[in-house]
């Protein structure tokens, strides 16, 4: 790898790469020639710097990249350093430029980028508007503490409401916006400056130091200085994929955070968990555990999100340091963990012990007239929780929380049935992903085996039950050393059996807790629809607290989901073909498009209607990375589409019976119960509306779903 010349910092703003994206190959061929150049040594006098006339600015300049197009370049009076900025068609280019002033915010010290056009105030604010502005009574230090120009004062003072900001958010440096944001949303300014991690900012800035600029957190949200031909080639292979390069800073400030104990980062849908824990496990491998035989595993719930997972942290990764992650969902972990400790069997879930349960039954008491569902609630929820294995054992048992009362003569009448259900799942070499996880723990606590892992990230994590965390303590367990566990999760969106208290499982979080809110995946109009399908929820926050929604936003704009019933599948099938074909007419690939639904049963006729009318299909499985390149028009359940995100959604047969699905719900006599599961049906369609980045259209037939 070639050094740069004299120390020269470059660095490359996001609109360079968006701007870059949009232009024809053959200039994006040019631009990259011209960046080789420009990143060795940008003050060659190869490079053709012209003063842009009627430019605000006096720091920007054009570079040519040929005859017709124009990149956009600031140079600082001082300090080595060169910006990339834009690159367009020559005029347009110029255009661009024209209004644009880049400087160091006084009080935050991120580099901004201003269009001084647009700073002047509303034309109908009178003075007395003003007064009564959504931020009157904030004083003008106040407003500039949390990143708003000085030359956007004016025009800030005159915002009057929520619906005014909104509209403002393209104008403002994106910091100030969402601080403002929070201050609207109900934050004191105390706690805007807390959460927007402003408050220890530096006395004294230097606002001609570029430099010391290019390192501030809220710089390089929109900054990155490019450290080699490699690293500017990769990002200019994907230049619309920012999570690469671009963290938000309370992104920034987690990846990086030296924790002296497990790290907790809760955040709704779409808000970059998954992004940080893999930006944490490039960072602690790359930065922190850097030894040879230093390992990080990052384990997910679900399989095809561990697949997603291995292939991106390959674009963020060095080949030398990828080959220290492991990246395994913990099922798969566990499995192989067991094969090489010589155990033999198979991880079944709920519908591969249907068999074993009808045997099971077969023992039932008859007097008692018990329905299967209160069965396998019991042995879930409190035979398997506690992990009990004696009939003695469950007569002591505590069943807090299960509604059906049971004597002791009912206790022992039943217990015979539990003790076949393991029998069956014994003669068939079956072990629930439970008994294989405490199997696990067991034995890496008895042999006191020492596992190569430096830190244990953790993605999904509502999804994890107790025993999972318990066996990720075990593999890493608690001896004071820093950054050892790192756990990414979103209650709301807990989709599968369990609920867990890490303090309970030796996981302590205590004052490493942290929260993100930006959401970058779907519109505002979706997520506000997404969030009100769980309103007045009480959601935990995995560690027996209670998680909320306050403070979420959404960058992106568009239409709210559509939501259409009709009379029948046929009629609902043949909307959806409709609707598929005027994407395709619009240009939309067929394989950016999901339609998802409740069952497997359900989406195998979506599968086959959609099929004769024309649509390759594609079916997303259980254990496979969903691979863009295989063409098609995507098949999911919801439970599949954990993780996941589709430019379109369609959710399928949203149906009174089927959403929530009544099998769910019946045969349960707690209302407790019934809630959870009413709750995680919601949770399922909240998880499905969310993996929309940009529409969402809800269909049903016959009678609509109560939740919709
Ligand atoms: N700093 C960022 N800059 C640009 N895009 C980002 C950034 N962080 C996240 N994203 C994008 O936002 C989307 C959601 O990110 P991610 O999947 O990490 O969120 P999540 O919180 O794990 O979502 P979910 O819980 O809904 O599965 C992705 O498209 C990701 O690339």
């Amino acid at each position: 790898m070639q050094p740069l010349a004299n120390e020269i910092k470059v660095a490359i703003s996001s609109d360079f790469l968006k701007a870059f994206s949009m232009i024809p190959h053959k200039q994006q061929s040019k631009v990259r020639e011209f960046l080789e150049k420009f990143r060795m040594n940008p003050a060659a006098a190869v490079i053709n710097y012209e003063k842009i006339q009627q430019c605000k600015d006096p720091n920007l300049r054009s570079v040519r990249i040929d005859n017709t197009y124009r990149g956009i370049v600031l140079k600082p009076e001082v300090g080595n350093v060169f910006l990339l900025l834009w690159v367009d068609h020559h005029d347009k280019a110029y255009q661009w430029a024209e209004n644009k002033v880049f400087s160091i915010h006084p009080e935050t010290g991120g580099l901004q980028v201003v269009d001084v056009q647009q700073a002047a105030p509303p034309s109908t604010a009178d003075t007395e508007d003003q007064q009564k502005g959504l931020f009157h009574d904030l004083k003008d230090k106040h407003l500039l503490q949390l990143g708003v120009p000085e030359a956007f004062l004016p025009l800030v003072r005159g915002i009057k409401n929520e619906d005014d900001l909104d509209r403002h958010e393209a104008v403002l440096p994106q910091e100030a916006y969402e601080a403002l944001f929070l201050y609207a949303a109900g934050y004191s300014i105390e706690d805007v400056l807390r959460e927007v991690e402003k408050q220890e900012v530096e006395k004294e800035v230097d606002t001609g130091d570029f430099i010391k600029a290019l390192e501030n957190p809220d710089t390089m949200r929109r900054f990155h200085v490019v450290e080699d031909a490699l690293e500017l080639a990769e990002i200019l292979n994907a230049p619309l994929e920012q999570w690469r390069v671009f963290l938000h800073p309370s992104q920034r400030k987690i990846v990086e955070k030296h924790a002296n104990g497990p790290v907790r980062v809760l955040g709704g849908a779409g808000t970059g968990k998954t992004v940080c824990a893999m930006h944490r496990a490039r960072h602690l491998a790359q930065n922190v555990f850097k030894a040879e035989g230093d390992r990080i595993l990052f384990t997910t719930f679900t399989r095809n999100l561990a697949a997603d997972i291995r292939e991106n942290l390959r674009k963020i990764c060095p080949v030398d340091v990828l080959k220290r992650i492991e990246v395994v969902n913990l099922d798969a972990w566990v499995s192989q963990f067991l094969k090489k400790n010589g155990y033999e069997h198979t991880i079944v879930y709920e519908d591969d012990t249907r068999d074993c349960w009808t045997n099971a039954l077969n023992v039932a008491p008859k007097g008692l007239d018990l329905p299967e569902a209160f069965y396998r609630d019991e042995w879930e929820q409190i035979i398997q929780t506690q992990g009990i294995s004696s009939g003695d054992d469950y007569m002591k048992a505590s069943r807090l929380g299960r509604g059906r009362k049971l004597n002791r003569v009912e206790r022992k009448a039943i217990w015979p049935v539990f003790e076949e259900y393991r029998a069956q799942l014994n003669e068939k070499g079956y072990k629930e992903a439970i008994d294989a996880i405490r199997d696990a723990r067991v034995i890496l606590q008895s042999k006191g085996s020492v596992l190569p892992y430096k830190a244990v990230i953790v993605d999904e994590g509502q999804d994890m039950g107790a025993e999972a965390f318990k066996l990720i303590r075990q593999m890493i367990p608690a001896d004071g050393s820093m950054n050892d566990i790192f756990i990414v999760g979103d209650g709301h969106q807990r989709i599968y059996r369990h609920k867990v208290v890490l303090g309970q499982c030796g996981i302590n979080i205590k004052g490493r807790s942290h929260k993100l809110r930006i959401n970058y995946r779907t519109t505002d109009e979706t997520r506000k629809w997404a969030v009100k399908l769980l309103e007045g929820r009480k959601i935990d926050d995995l560690d027996a607290g209670v998680d909320d929604q306050k403070g979420y936003k959404a960058l992106l704009h568009g239409n709210p989901p559509q939501v259409v019933n009709l009379p029948s599948m046929a009629e609902e099938t043949d909307f959806i073909v409709k609707h598929l074909k005027q994407l395709e007419s619009e240009g939309v690939p067929i394989n950016s498009v999901c339609l998802v639904c409740r069952t497997h049963g359900l989406l195998v006729q979506y599968e086959a209607a959609l099929q004769s009318a024309g649509f390759t299909t594609y079916l997303i499985k259980r254990s496979a990375a969903e691979n863009r390149s295989t063409p098609g028009l995507r098949l999911a359940t919801m439970h599949r589409v954990k993780g996941l995100e589709f430019d379109h959604l369609i959710i399928a047969g949203v149906n009174e019976g089927i959403v929530p699905l009544q099998m769910v719900l019946e045969g349960q006599d707690n209302p407790l119960a019934v809630e959870e599961n009413e709750l995680r049906e919601r949770a399922l369609l909240y998880v499905a509306a969310t993996r929309a980045k940009k529409n969402v259209l809800v269909t049903s037939f016959g009678k609509k779903s109560r939740l919709i």
